[in-house]
């Protein structure tokens, strides 16, 4: 099968490039971005060269949809929207990496992102791919909601417990922090090195998008599931999200019993790693690989439950969940193309 990969000199983009080159069953035929046309991508990105040997190509959607099966649109929010819906019409399935179709409502997309949501019958059309939850057929889908960064680590660390009533739904506080490519490879004051290095700053408080995407999904788990208190921290790392969850039990429970219940969950879900009691997960034992490691301990004092979630942003958090996803689509093994140990140390 051919893909084309338009955002192919973003972080995301690359990320893509590096999982897809490997996969027996799909070959990228393509790759796109909106500069540096004509140019190989190895000179975006020179770890590439000998390696890679594509050319970068415009954005002409009637040429791709006639050329590839597939698209990955690894974009800037606001863009796939736009180029979606030309993709579509020629039957080809595409798979974003952008907050452009997670959200069903139009007007909460408007209100956090701050511009303009994709149409209603796009958004009508398409699966939030949070690939361990899905409970649709992905052979069937044509447009894929690749879920944010965050809300893929917070999600798989509070599913079991609002899948099962054992939260107070209106007590969930969840404190993230996350590596700087999490911002993309756009340069800003706020990610310069000098001022992330060695530092540890908190960002967007009250005010990050993934918020609503995180709730939207909740609420599909427990309709009774309120506003959750969402905040986000720069850490000065490369990559790695570590969300940490907080919420008061709804009875009396145990470590070991909550434990039990995160292993049954995920017992069929090999991409989802549940930690023996007292080991908590860091971040480097999932540096680029597609595992997200969880671990929880429940508080007798407070009745409060504490669950640590650990993904890589670049890979669980967005281009291995896409093609975790793809393979889905395709009806092969999950796992194909995407089954490496992380990077340790
Ligand atoms: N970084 C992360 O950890 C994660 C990112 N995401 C999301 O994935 C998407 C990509 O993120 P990331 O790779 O970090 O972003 P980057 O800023 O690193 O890359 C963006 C890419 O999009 C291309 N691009 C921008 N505008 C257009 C356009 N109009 N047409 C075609 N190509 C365009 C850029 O090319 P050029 O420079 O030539 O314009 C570049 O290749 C974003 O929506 C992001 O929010 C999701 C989860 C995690
Ligand atoms: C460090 C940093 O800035 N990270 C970004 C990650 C969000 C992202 O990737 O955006 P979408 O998933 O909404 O497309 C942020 O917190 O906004």
């Amino acid at each position: 099968m051919k893909v084309a990969i338009i955002g192919a000199t973003g972080y995301g983009g690359a990320e893509l490039v590096r999982i897809l080159h490997r996969h027996p069953r799909v070959s990228i035929h393509s790759v796109h971005a909106s500069s540096s046309q004509g140019e190989p991508l190895s000179n975006s990105f020179p770890h590439m060269q000998t390696i890679v040997h594509d050319q970068l190509q415009s954005v002409d959607l009637q040429k791709i949809a006639a050329e590839v099966d597939l698209v990955f649109t690894a974009t800037p929010s606001g863009v796939a929207k736009e180029l979606a819906p030309a993709l579509l019409a020629e039957g080809v399935k595409v798979i974003d990496l952008s907050g452009d179709f997670r959200m069903n409502d139009r007007e909460i997309y408007k209100k956090w992102y701050g511009i303009d949501a994709a149409d209603e019958k796009l958004l009508n059309n398409a699966v939030y791919g949070l690939t361990e939850w899905i409970d649709v057929d992905l052979s069937e889908a044509n447009l894929i909601a690749n879920p944010g960064c965050y809300p893929t680590s917070v999600l798989l660390g509070l599913a079991p417990l609002v899948m099962n009533q054992k939260v107070d739904e209106n007590t969930i506080i969840v404190d993230a922090k996350t590596g700087v490519s999490g911002a993309g490879k756009g340069f800003s004051a706020a990610t310069h090195f000098a001022e992330t290095n060695d530092n540890f700053k908190i960002y967007k408080v009250n005010q990050h998008q993934h918020t609503p995407e995180i709730e939207q999904m909740l609420q599909v788990w427990n309709s009774q599931t309120g506003a959750i208190t969402f905040t986000t921290h720069l850490a000065p790392m490369t990559r790695g999200i570590m969300a940490t969850m907080y919420a008061t039990a709804t009875e009396k429970t145990s470590t070991k019993e909550l434990l039990d219940l995160f292993k049954e969950s995920y017992h069929d879900k090999y991409f989802v790693r549940i930690r023996k009691e007292g080991e908590f997960p860091s971040t480097k034992e999932v540096y680029g690989s597609n595992f997200c490691d969880i671990s929880l301990a429940y508080d007798e004092r407070t009745n409060r439950i504490t669950v640590v979630s650990v993904i890589d942003n670049l890979v669980k958090g967005a281009s291995g969940q896409a093609v975790q996803n793809m393979n889905k689509m395709l009806g092969i093994d999950e796992k194909t193309g995407i089954d490496f140990m992380p990077v340790f140390p």
